[in-house]
């Protein structure tokens, strides 16, 4: 069984094309933890192009589950963090002329930075979490980070071109999250998934937290948010059903 983590980013994307204070991402929160949701997600960005500061400090104060910070591993975030002390952070690549994010956080080439920052995360009593690429030359990094966890990119799985290289990447995200959880690493993964791509994924058991927001929020457009969270959480509950089932098949 799998938990599932809400990322209402997007519901700011829509109060923030206005200017005004709706809708609210920390209602979205509340409607998504009264739907299940094992926690909740806001990236904090450089250019706050859709989550505001007030949001995160109000969420501290309204998550039950898990509150999830997202952040570039900068000096401004790390103070913010450590003022309002979510439960975890997720170390992410932030770019300002990106449309979302891109790759994953180059850990591997940054080694000494990135063992400073998740050490001033720890030393604020926040779990980290480090968003890479499915590589075992990243999970190893993020190993000798001492991060808690890794949040597995799905990006260029859900995006990718034709179906051999949306098989190379199954694959490699399968191996990623096994190599992961033998090295004692919680696993995460997310970005780009909806109800249709998750599934492969759910057959992978070492696979615990799904991080989806971008998909879960536009179905909320049509069927509301309640609903679309519960579709998603019935899924990543699924999970370890899948991946029983799955399991002889499995490769070694
Ligand atoms: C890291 C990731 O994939 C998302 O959680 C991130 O929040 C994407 O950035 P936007 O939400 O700004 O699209
Ligand atoms: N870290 C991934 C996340 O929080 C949500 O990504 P997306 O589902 O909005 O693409």
């Amino acid at each position: 069984m799998a938990r599932l983590s809400v990322n209402v980013d997007h519901v700011a994307t829509l109060r923030q094309a206005r200017g005004i204070d709706e809708p609210d991402p920390v209602w979205a929160a509340v409607l998504a933890e009264k739907a299940g949701a094992d926690g909740i997600i806001v990236h904090l960005r450089e250019d706050r192009r859709h989550i505001q500061d007030r949001d995160l400090w109000v969420l501290k104060q309204v998550v039950k589950g898990q509150l999830n910070m997202e952040m570039a591993a900068t000096e401004e975030m790390v103070g913010i963090a450590g003022e309002v002390r979510p439960d975890i952070c997720t170390l992410v690549p932030e770019k300002r002329q990106e449309l979302t994010t891109e790759g994953g956080l180059e850990v591997a080439g940054n080694l000494e930075k990135m063992r400073a920052v998740v050490g001033s995360l720890h030393e604020a009593g926040i779990a980290v979490s480090l968003f890479i690429d499915p590589t075992s030359e990243q999970i190893k990094a993020a190993h000798q980070c001492e991060a808690e966890v890794v949040e597995l990119h799905t990006g260029a799985y859900c995006n990718a071109p034709d179906e051999p290289t949306r098989q190379k990447l199954l694959s490699a995200l399968e191996d990623s999250a096994r190599l992961a959880a033998r090295l004692g690493l919680k696993v995460a993964a997310g970005h780009g998934l909806n109800l249709r791509n998750i599934h492969p994924l759910l057959a992978f058991p070492d696979i615990e937290e799904y991080s989806i927001g971008h998909s879960i929020i536009a179905r909320a457009v049509f069927v509301g948010l309640e609903q679309a969270v519960g579709e998603m959480l019935a899924l990543a509950r699924s999970a370890a059903s899948h991946a029983a089932a799955e399991a002889p098949q499995r490769r070694l």
